[in-house]
């Protein structure tokens, strides 16, 4: 049964939203978010607590990535508190959401919102992007990796090139130093297989200015050398 408070979400999520959602997967984003303020009391897993906020910088935020139609299976790569994987699961329930994050406590908290809310399309894997990366039950399984607010694009190649299927896609949040970001990432795409790198800056949102999605495609195999291990990325990015 919804409320006077669903009533204001959605005033909010429809003046504020470039996309049309339809009832059913409004009232589960609504479900989503207070869950996730029910169980940020005991697990941080966000700073963003208004509803408004909540609505522009999580859910439109990741809402808006243009996935492909034809991606089936999609790696959220740093989940953290489920986001963008979650509203992008709600948003698109014939496509199968895959959850990763190092912190088994964030990804146990996420799971236990997901049954709340009752989403069937979500899986999630605690471990290390690198680790998981080498495994060949997740090597170039996936048609589609998000990763949001993980790394610098020059370290997050390296982590989630891996995981693409050769035609596949990878999307990086990123705000204004995404172009900046590109540049300083180099040769680094191509030496993992990744082309046609570009941005998607036609979303911008009423009040985040710069929301950006970096795009590439992989156009090749990632060479079995990579990932290397953390340090190694982190110390030495690719260019
Ligand atoms: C700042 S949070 C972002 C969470 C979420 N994507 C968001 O935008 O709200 C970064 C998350 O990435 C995870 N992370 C960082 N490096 C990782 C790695 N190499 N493998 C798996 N998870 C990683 C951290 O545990 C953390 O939960």
């Amino acid at each position: 049964m919804m409320d006077q408070a669903y009533d204001n979400f959605k005033k909010i999520f429809v003046s504020e939203s470039p996309i049309a959602i339809s009832e059913d997967k409004l009232q589960l984003l609504y479900a989503f978010m207070n869950e996730m303020k029910a169980t940020n009391a005991h697990v941080n897993l966000t700073r963003i607590v208004d509803d408004r906020d909540f609505i522009e910088k999580h859910l439109l935020d990741a809402i808006t990535c243009p996935l492909k139609e034809d991606a089936d299976a999609i790696l959220d790569v740093g989940s953290g508190g489920g986001i963008p994987g979650v509203p992008l699961a709600i948003c698109h329930p014939e496509k199968h959401f895959t959850l990763l994050d190092s912190t088994g406590k964030k990804m146990k908290a996420v799971e236990q919102i997901v049954n709340a809310i009752g989403l069937k399309n979500v899986s999630f894997l605690v471990g290390r992007a690198e680790d998981y990366g080498k495994d060949p039950k997740y090597r170039e399984q996936f048609d589609a990796v998000c990763a949001r607010a993980v790394a610098a694009f020059n370290i997050l190649d390296e982590l989630c090139a891996p995981f693409l299927k050769v035609g596949g896609t990878f999307y990086a949040w990123k705000g204004q130093q995404a172009e900046a970001e590109i540049a300083e990432a180099g040769q680094g795409p191509s030496l993992l297989g990744l082309g046609s790198i570009r941005t998607t800056q036609n979303l911008i949102l009423k009040n985040t200015t710069f929301h950006v999605i970096i795009q590439c495609d992989k156009i090749g195999s990632t060479p079995k050398k990579y990932p290397r291990n953390y340090g190694r990325i982190v110390k030495k990015p690719l260019t």
